[in-house]
């Protein structure tokens, strides 16, 4: 049966008259959740004093009716997209799909809108014609601000998909998809909720437990998949997740900021977002490593070198060393010192744990020496006097008194102090490693078994000079290998639990006073609260979110850790990593293909198995959202050099506009109107020039907000609506990894791709 044109848009215009007045409901729900959500907040900011416990309590709720206002706020843009219709005539009309769950508190909460994570709303994504679930009709439902502008509706009837043809890909509302798509793209990812296709749903719903790999091609959207999971694993497993919270790993910082926006926009404010190299409290990395630099610091066996170095401080003085002290000059014999610093290894103690066994060995070992000598030179001076038949002739001079006091003497003397720190000295990570790498002896000490002099040597800097990523594992693993003494600190903490304690009971004690005076019966503070606990609830540093307080504790670990371009990861950032989940639940999302880093995987199952052997899952992702079938079919050319068995994932669309091709032996020269050109064509949209690092200085083009001029390491994970390519020969002749790159600068484009040659290259045929 047809319908005219005009019927149609009538039709339409009813529909989303009647989309139009549910949505207005839902507005006007959403503001009195803001408003209640507000008038707590101010309600709870206006109280002030009172015992601290009430302070705590006050500082913790407020913290609830902040996060609340801010996820109310965050779901404003697109609250309501969709709607289903079911076949069962008994269900009481149809369920809105939508960023969060409102109900209707007057009719026995009955759902307004469910959130698009909750069970009943998974046959939005999942439901086909073949398997419509109880749907008869999935409905999109697009709105501007609070406006319905239009709806795309399925009937999930088979005859109908089979009309349409088009769904092999099982594509759920194909136009919707097409239209999210094909925006203009505006350097900073949105989120896709109310796109979201089967297989990357069965993903992101998948049980928090264990680690899943997420493999795909470019554009399949792993990114956008983990970054939901995030937020499907928060709303799904709340209780566990808040305690210990969620951390997202992404490559860089410009990918950070890319994708900054995407759990926001979820409701979900609470998830660390970091790169491995943010992982140390404290440091910050800045510098940059050569890649051969890069390279060995990724290496497993950089343990061993480290365990080395740590092993290279716990030195033994050289045969007739002296300490002078006080009154006199005590001898460091090595074979003593061997003996005590054997004792203090034995106890396989961290280093700086370790250390005061090596203190105490070394002292008493010193104050035993002193004793003699004093004992020897007291008696030395004295005349010879027969001793009395109750004296024993041989009994010791000094009694353990005085050789305690000798012995606190050396303690405190700045010499032996200063001979302990030169053979056992108290390190920090930090300063283990810059000693290290800013000494070639050192290095060469601690890692010629394992490393080449040219490796060795590419491992060498200036003292002071700035932190890199790849530094990070170093300085976590040596934080492990040293082991921090924290006696002094936990000192502290104690005195202060002490006091607080003290305070406590004296608040106990004035509030029972205070009950005395009321009714008997009456549970008095004392019983349902002693001071010990009042003290620690004093002390919960409730002020803090549960992020907050992970990204200030090197030794946190979080609930579960999603780790997007995984395959970049060196085996010395796998150890970093799953310090902070030793539970073991990840998501890991990558592809092996795009592997640029020479410190990064090849093979999950290598990456892995170190850590759970063959115990993780892999799911696949197949569909590029991405790149049009053009370029796609460009790029496979790439693909199949680095793997000639590699599955090129199938784009979703084709935009008709070829890949376009020029050669220039000045790639520089013409660029300019190139890219004007490329601008002009997209719109309004972003382009990308990703040129070999060697040529980026010359190219004349200054970056803006629409134009980035890169290396492929930089956009990693990135996208733009147009990008060209320059000397591609290059950036494959650039690193081991090379082809890897130019599969990835090729795979960035949403709408358009060229490629600027240098001469006779054509990256070996590529395409
Ligand atoms: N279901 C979807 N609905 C709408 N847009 C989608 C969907 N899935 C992916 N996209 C879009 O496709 C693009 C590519 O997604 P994403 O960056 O997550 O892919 P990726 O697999 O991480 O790619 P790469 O490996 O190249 O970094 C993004 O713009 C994303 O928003």
């Amino acid at each position: 049966m047809s319908v005219s044109p005009n019927r149609a848009n009538t039709e339409t215009e009813t529909e989303i008259a009647i989309e139009q007045e549910y949505v207005c409901a839902l507005y006007d729900k959403l503001d009195t959740e803001r408003e209640v959500a507000q008038r707590r907040l101010t309600d709870t900011l206006r109280q002030s004093g009172g015992l601290p416990q009430a302070r705590t309590e006050r500082d913790a709720s407020a913290r609830l009716h902040s996060e609340r206002l801010a996820q109310l706020g965050a779901v404003e843009q697109g609250l309501c997209f969709g709607r289903l219709d079911f076949l069962d005539p008994d269900r009481d009309g149809p369920a809105y799909i939508g960023r969060l769950g409102l109900f209707d508190e007057g009719d026995d909460y009955r759902p307004l809108l469910l959130d698009w994570r909750a069970p009943a709303s998974r046959p939005f994504y999942l439901a086909t014609a073949a398997s419509p679930d109880g749907v008869r009709r999935r409905r999109h439902i697009r709105t501007l601000t609070r406006k319905v502008v239009g709806i795309d509706d399925e009937v999930l009837d088979l005859t109908e998909a089979e009309d349409r043809g088009r769904s092999e890909l099982g594509l759920a509302g194909e136009a919707a998809l097409m239209a999210a798509l094909t925006k203009r793209r505006t350097g900073e990812m949105g989120d896709i909720v109310s796109t979201i296709q089967a297989e990357q749903d069965r993903i992101i719903r998948d049980g928090l437990n264990g680690v899943l790999v997420v493999q795909g091609g470019p554009g399949t959207g792993k990114t956008a998949v983990a970054l939901h999971r995030a937020a499907f694993l928060l709303y799904t497993y709340r209780e566990q997740l808040d305690r210990r919270g969620v951390l997202v790993i992404g490559p860089n910082d410009t990918f950070l900021r890319y994708i900054g926006q995407v759990l926001p926009s979820l409701g979900e404010t609470g998830v660390v977002l970091t790169t491995v190299g943010g992982l140390f409290p404290g440091v910050e990395p800045t510098s940059a490593d050569s890649r051969l630099a890069a390279e060995v610091k990724g290496r497993i066996t950089m343990v061993d070198v480290l365990t080395q170095a740590v092993a290279d401080r716990q030195v033994l003085p050289e045969p007739g060393t002296q300490v002078e002290v006080e009154r006199d000059t005590l001898d460091l014999d090595p074979e003593v010192c061997a003996r005590i610093r054997d004792r203090a290894r034995a106890t396989r103690r961290p280093h700086n744990l370790a250390r005061p066994v090596f203190v105490d060995g070394l002292l008493d070992a010193l104050a035993e020496q002193a004793a003699l000598k004093l004992e020897s030179s007291v008696l030395d001076g004295l005349p010879d006097i027969p001793v009395s038949g109750d004296e024993d002739p041989d009994a010791p001079v000094l009694d353990p008194g005085d050789v305690a006091e000798i012995r606190a003497e050396l303690a405190a003397d700045p010499n032996v102090r200063a001979a302990i720190d030169a053979l056992w000295p108290a390190l920090t990570p930090q300063r283990a490693l810059a000693d290290l790498l800013s000494s070639p002896e050192r290095l060469h000490s601690a890692a010629a078994r394992w490393l080449t002099a040219e490796e060795r040597a590419a491992l060498v800097r200036e003292r002071g000079r700035a932190w890199t990523p790849a530094d990070v594992p170093l300085l976590d693993e040596l934080a492990e290998l040293l082991g921090e003494d924290d006696r002094q600190k936990q000192a502290t903490r104690a005195r202060r639990e002490r006091e607080q304690r003290a305070y406590a009971e004296g608040v106990l004690h004035i509030m029972d006073q205070d009950d005395e005076l009321a009714d008997e019966e009456i549970l008095r503070v004392g019983d349902i609260l002693d001071a010990e606990l009042f003290a620690e609830r004093q002390q919960r540093r409730s002020e803090l979110t549960v992020a907050q307080r992970a990204v200030r504790d090197r030794k946190w670990t979080f609930g579960h850790v999603i780790v997007d371009e995984a395959q970049e990861l060196s085996a010395m950032d796998w150890r970093t990593l799953m310090r902070r989940c030793p539970s073991r639940s990840m998501t890991l999302v990558g592809d092996v293909a795009q592997t640029g880093s020479a410190a990064g995987s090849t093979s999950w199952s290598q990456a892995l198995s170190p850590y759970v052997e063959d115990r993780f899952r892999v799911a696949e992702l197949t569909v590029n959202y991405r790149t049009p079938a053009e370029i796609m079919d460009f790029a496979a050319g790439v693909l199949h050099k680095v793997d000639s068995d590699a599955e090129v994932p199938v784009s979703v669309r084709s935009t008709g506009v070829e890949p376009w091709h020029r050669t220039e032996a000045d790639p520089a020269a013409g660029l300019r109107s190139i890219v004007d050109r490329e601008l002009a064509e997209v719109d309004g949209g972003t382009v990308a020039v990703l040129s070999p690092a060697g040529r980026l200085g010359e190219l004349p083009l200054t970056p803006d907000e629409r134009l980035t001029v890169s290396t492929v390491e930089r956009v990693k994970g990135l996208e733009f609506d147009a990008v060209v390519v320059v000397a591609p020969d290059e950036i494959v002749a650039e690193s081991p990894q090379g082809l890897n790159d130019l599969y990835v600068a090729l795979t960035r484009a949403t709408q358009r791709l060229g490629v600027v040659h240098t001469g006779a290259d054509e990256f070996g045929g590529a395409g």
